[in-house]
């Protein structure tokens, strides 16, 4: 009722305003139009609306905020995806957290995320700009932190159609080759416990490094393992309290902080290692530059786009875009892998099952990604485990660029938005019983109630994971393959199943964990 009257209300002032100045034009100057000031009418126009939308818009629920230091010590929590969903349970699928001057929503819901991310793409396409993370990004410069501009949205479209001409000319065979690859490496382990974190994480980085610079590495190259120690290192000090503390009381940065030297000599790391790679490919590919690799097709891009359009990108971008695809495509798909067999640990007769569907379905051969359709198993697997935990929590922060809404609420320009991914995929309205691990039964497979296009565990709209169609693949592939000739199972009936909580950072991950992978008695090739 109230909202009626507001409404009412203002409707009659805002006719009554019009006919006031209609009237203050026509004395005025006899000869003047009521069209003539349209400038005036419109802002009129729009200063109503925004009176309007405000007060009907009813002020976003959230818990109390302390003097001085707002709801921070909500975000301080060990496990802030579990902390901000059970936030959720009390506050609703959409809230507010406020830290200094910054305004955040969380969003815990698939309909809430994908009304703000997909529906209303454009208006919450942006990134938050601070001072760190314009350190780590070469002056937000990479794809994954940079805000949404003009030279943003060029950037990311020259590297998304690189990536995908490489992906249709080689993905498919690249992720096989190092399937294989990996499975050579655990045979050699001769059925000993191991922690298989590593391993996942070269055959990962091998997939990208492949795809970037056609290059792979052995797990024991200093070269390989340097990058991945400085590529953890930045994003575990960049997701610090010692580093986001410096965005937020800019006056800190004039004390000695050693965790942000830490920082700042990674990066530094990090950009030599990338340049001496750039630099090494010029030289090989001097006369014959391959756009098989993505450096090729991006440094073509680069110098072809800088004839063509009024935003400039350089070298720097094909530099920073090389960091987003080693950053954003290594600890993903390697956590995902590691999180895939501690549920099975957890739950052996699922391994018997995605077996016996890969021995009946396939006749002895490896699985093709086109298989997939034939193959309902083992995607209920990639999906249940996708579900569970997605590996980016929390997505990467967005930012209103405009004033906009969601769920009715009024979300005014520069609110930073959380979509909790882990929250939406944890939902009890869209999935029942949503802490159980249930790959096959009710989940996934038909009359299952649960439909893949429910999860959200890569975004959506404009900044949409950048290597979903990579991901999906190596999901695919890689869970097929490990599945056909291996078994894995604990080191002893002792030994304890894995932790299934996890660690979260920028990346939610399992506490290390050893395993057997045991080969089938009688694999298939
Ligand atoms: C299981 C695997 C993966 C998952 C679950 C995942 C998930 C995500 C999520 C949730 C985001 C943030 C989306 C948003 O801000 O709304 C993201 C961004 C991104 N991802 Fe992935 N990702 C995976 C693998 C990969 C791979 C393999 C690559 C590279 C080949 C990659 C590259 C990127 C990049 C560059 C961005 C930034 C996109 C932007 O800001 O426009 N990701 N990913």
């Amino acid at each position: 009722v109230e909202v009626l009257v507001a409404g009412v209300g203002a409707g009659f002032l805002l006719v009554l305003l019009l006919m006031v100045l209609k009237d203050m034009c026509v004395k005025k100057n006899h000869n003047l139009s009521f069209s003539a000031p349209p400038a005036v009418k419109r802002s009129l126009l729009q200063s109503l609306c925004g009176l309007l939308h405000r007060p009907s818009s009813p002020s976003i629920p959230g818990p109390p905020c302390r003097f001085l230091i707002g709801n921070m010590t909500e975000l301080m929590q060990d496990h802030l995806p579990i902390h901000l969903t059970d936030l959720a349970k009390r506050y609703g699928n959409i809230y507010r957290l406020k830290c200094g001057n910054t305004t955040m929503v969380v969003l815990s819901s698939g309909d809430v995320i994908r009304e703000a991310l997909v529906k209303k793409w454009s208006d919450f396409a942006g990134r938050s700009v601070s001072y760190t993370a314009d350190i780590v990004s070469g002056g937000g410069r990479t794809i994954s932190l940079g805000d949404y501009t003009e030279e943003w949205k060029a950037h990311r479209r020259l590297v998304h159609s690189a990536l995908q001409r490489c992906c249709k000319q080689s993905l498919h065979d690249v992720i096989e080759r190092q399937a294989l690859q990996l499975r050579k490496v655990l045979i050699n382990y001769q059925g000993g416990a191991v922690d298989l974190s590593e391993d996942f994480t070269v055959a990962a980085s091998n997939v990208i490094t492949t795809l970037v610079f056609g290059k792979e590495y052995d797990k024991s190259c200093s070269e390989l393992q340097q990058l991945h120690s400085c590529l953890n290192e930045i994003v575990a000090l960049w997701g610090s309290a010692w580093i986001s503390a410096l965005d937020t009381f800019p006056l800190l940065r004039k004390f000695p902080n050693p965790v942000f030297s830490r920082l700042l000599r990674e990066v530094t790391r990090r950009d030599e290692i990338i340049r001496k790679h750039l630099n090494q490919y010029k030289v090989q590919s001097q006369d014959n530059k391959s756009t098989d690799v993505i450096t090729g097709s991006l440094l073509e891009g680069v110098s072809k786009h800088r004839k063509d359009h009024d935003v400039v990108l350089t070298d720097v971008h094909v530099h920073m875009a090389t960091v987003d695809l080693l950053i954003g495509g290594t600890e993903t798909t390697a956590a995902w892998l590691n999180w895939t067999v501690a549920f099975l640990l957890h739950r052996p007769e699922i391994q018997t099952k995605v077996y016996e569907e890969l021995c009946t379905v396939l006749e002895g051969r490896y699985p093709k990604y086109s298989d997939r359709h034939r193959l309902p198993v083992l995607c209920s697997l990639v999906h249940e485990v996708l579900r569970l935990r997605p590996v980016a929590p929390l997505a990467v922060p967005h930012k209103a660029v405009r004033d906009s809404s969601i769920a009715g609420y009024f979300i005014p320009k520069n609110t930073i938005i959380i979509p909790n991914l882990f929250g939406a995929h944890h939902d009890p309205a869209v999935w029942p019983d949503p802490y159980s691990f249930k790959p096959v039964q009710e989940r996934f497979l038909e009359g299952g109630g649960g439909s893949p296009r429910a999860l959200v565990p890569f975004g959506g709209g404009a900044r949409l994971c950048l290597g979903e169609t990579v991901a999906k693949m190596e999901l695919f592939l890689f869970t097929a393959y490990l599945l056909r000739d291996f078994c894995f199972c604990l080191p002893d009936v002792e030994a304890a199943l894995p932790d299934l909580r996890g660690v979260a950072s920028v990346v939610l991950k399992v506490k290390a964990f050893t395993v057997v992978a045991r080969p089938r008695i009688r694999p298939l090739s």
